[in-house]
């Protein structure tokens, strides 16, 4: 490592149990450094010696439990120490799961278990964090993860994220699981899960995960809560199966991120609780966390305190409050990254660096851009693009159009909405006829997104932008309601 000293550069030295926070301005980038002690971004350790980069207004924070010295590099638009955090609590939190994962694996093992006699249960982990509009959900999700995968000793729970709006690890608009067997690391809003290696370039090796993810296609919950509802259930009955496969990772329970539209906002009571509902059933959820909210702490203790744990928990003062151009914002940093990767220019002063523990350089992509013909690919939207949902309609009517159904799109329709949309490339379908069914495409997984850049419509042909190489010639493909922009 070879960084010039520079202006824009400074040390901070951080007393125990504290943290440095941050937030980057569009366009800009933080190098930070640790000098000496130790430190950690969200749960994930970071080493001493080594300049991690950060961008993409990027807000996070440097936690020290014993105190550390760190060389920050860069114009961050807001930074300060902070010496009230809740990491104590989520720390107990851990600590506590972890009892729980070792008595799974006591029982797995045959072994005695240790506090049954005082009837501790020997089942894993399996937790909902709920919380309203900016509580912090995802990044307790993400510390809980960390400090499991810290334990070493094979830890690797499955993350789950039912937050369409979220990213999570490839673009908004997915439902998604992963296992996590590392650290994941915190560079960006980009892939604030981690990277997937599905569209990491292939050179990334060290923490790439393979998510299974279905396509939603939109980032509001109240666009098609049945679509919702659907997809998590499927999404759970593959986490299930695979636990069921694996008894030993099984032991290392679930964690599931969920929007906040579960907790509030403007869709229905009902649709949230059914929601709710859909994952405390598809995960077999034992434990739910509310973060720091009275009111829906209450609601979730009445319905569910009776059959599981409910306990509330604080909310991180660092938590910042992003509003809905901000979101916008890292959507299309997020298409754009599934396509190009994510190029990150280092402050002045740093000449090389880590992002999310990988080289700076390395990830960057190249997409192929091909022309196809209109009847290579089969083109679905589920449900009509304009329909209110069924709560808006008057008492006693009923859809014409279910919210479910799969429409066919021809792509030389006027207003067809094809040119410049995210389509999720569908898994095959069923190979034996035998298995089919009417609704097969509902759920099915995507292995990759396209997008159609250019509509020839005199000569019934496209050309499609996409990062995968393999054929897409005969693939089904559903649209959503992002928008490609350049
Ligand atoms: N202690 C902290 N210091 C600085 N920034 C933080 C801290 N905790 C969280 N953040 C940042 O605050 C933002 C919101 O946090 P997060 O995404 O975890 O909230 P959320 O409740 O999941 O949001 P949403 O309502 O959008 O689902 C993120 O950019 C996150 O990195």
């Amino acid at each position: 490592m070879s960084d010039v000293p520079q202006a824009g550069t400074k040390e901070w030295v951080l007393e125990p149990e504290t943290e440095y926070r941050f937030e980057l301005d569009p366009g800009t980038s933080l190098a930070i450094k640790l000098l000496r002690g130790n430190a950690e971004i969200f749960g994930a350790e970071l080493a001493e010696g080594k300049t991690y980069l950060f961008g993409f207004e990027c807000k996070a924070a440097v936690f020290t439990w014993q105190g550390c010295t760190i060389k920050v590099t860069g114009q961050p638009s807001t930074e300060y120490v902070s010496e009230e955090t809740p990491m104590g609590a989520y720390a107990n939190l851990h600590m506590a799961f972890e009892q729980m994962r070792v008595r799974a694996l006591s029982a797995l093992h045959g072994s005695p278990v240790p506090d049954a006699d005082y009837g501790a249960s020997a089942e894993p982990p399996r937790v909902l964090v709920v919380g309203p509009e900016n509580s912090g959900k995802t990044t307790i999700c993400k510390i809980l993860t960390n400090y499991a995968v810290r334990v070493g000793q094979n830890r690797s729970p499955i993350l789950v994220n039912v937050d369409p709006s979220e990213g999570a690890w490839i673009i908004p608009g997915t439902v998604s699981a992963a296992v996590v067997t590392s650290p994941i690391a915190t560079a960006s809003p980009v892939n604030p899960l981690g990277s997937a290696a599905t569209t990491a370039p292939t050179v990334l090796a060290s923490n790439a995960l393979t998510p299974l993810v279905y396509w939603y296609g939109h980032s509001e919950i109240k666009k098609n809560p049945l679509l919702l509802d659907r997809l998590i259930r499927n999404l759970g009955e593959n986490v299930m199966e695979r636990h069921c496969n694996d008894p030993e990772e099984r032991t290392s329970g679930l964690i599931v991120d969920t929007p906040s539209s579960f907790a509030s906002g403007s869709g229905s009571a009902d649709n949230r609780q059914t929601l709710v509902k859909a994952c405390v059933d598809a995960f077999r959820i034992n434990v739910i966390l509310v973060v720091g909210h009275e009111k829906l702490n209450v609601e979730m203790q009445r319905s569910y305190g009776s059959r599981l744990t409910v306990v509330k928990i604080p909310k991180s003062g660092g938590v910042v409050d992003l509003d809905p151009s901000y979101q916008e914002r890292v959507h299309n940093y997020q298409l754009h990254a599934y396509m190009y990767g994510q190029k990150l220019d280092p402050p002045p002063g740093i000449t090389s660096a880590i992002v999310a523990s990988e080289a700076a350089a390395d990830l960057v992509l190249a997409p192929s851009s091909s022309v196809v013909k209109f009847e290579d690919i089969t083109i679905y939207r589920i449900g009509e693009e304009t329909m209110a949902p069924s709560s808006a309609l008057p008492i006693g009517a009923t859809r014409t159009l279910s919210e479910m159904q799969p429409i066919l799109l021809d792509p030389a329709a006027v207003g067809s909405g094809l040119l410049n949309r995210v389509l999720g490339i569908l898994s095959p379908f069923h190979p034996d006829e035998n298995e089919r069914y009417d609704e097969e495409i509902l759920d099915l997984s995507v292995t990759g997104f396209l997008v159609i850049t250019n509509l020839d419509v005199p000569n019934r042909k496209m050309t499609i932008l996409s990062p995968n190489q393999g054929s897409i010639i005969g693939k089904t493909v559903i649209i959503g309601s992002f928008e490609w922009r350049e």
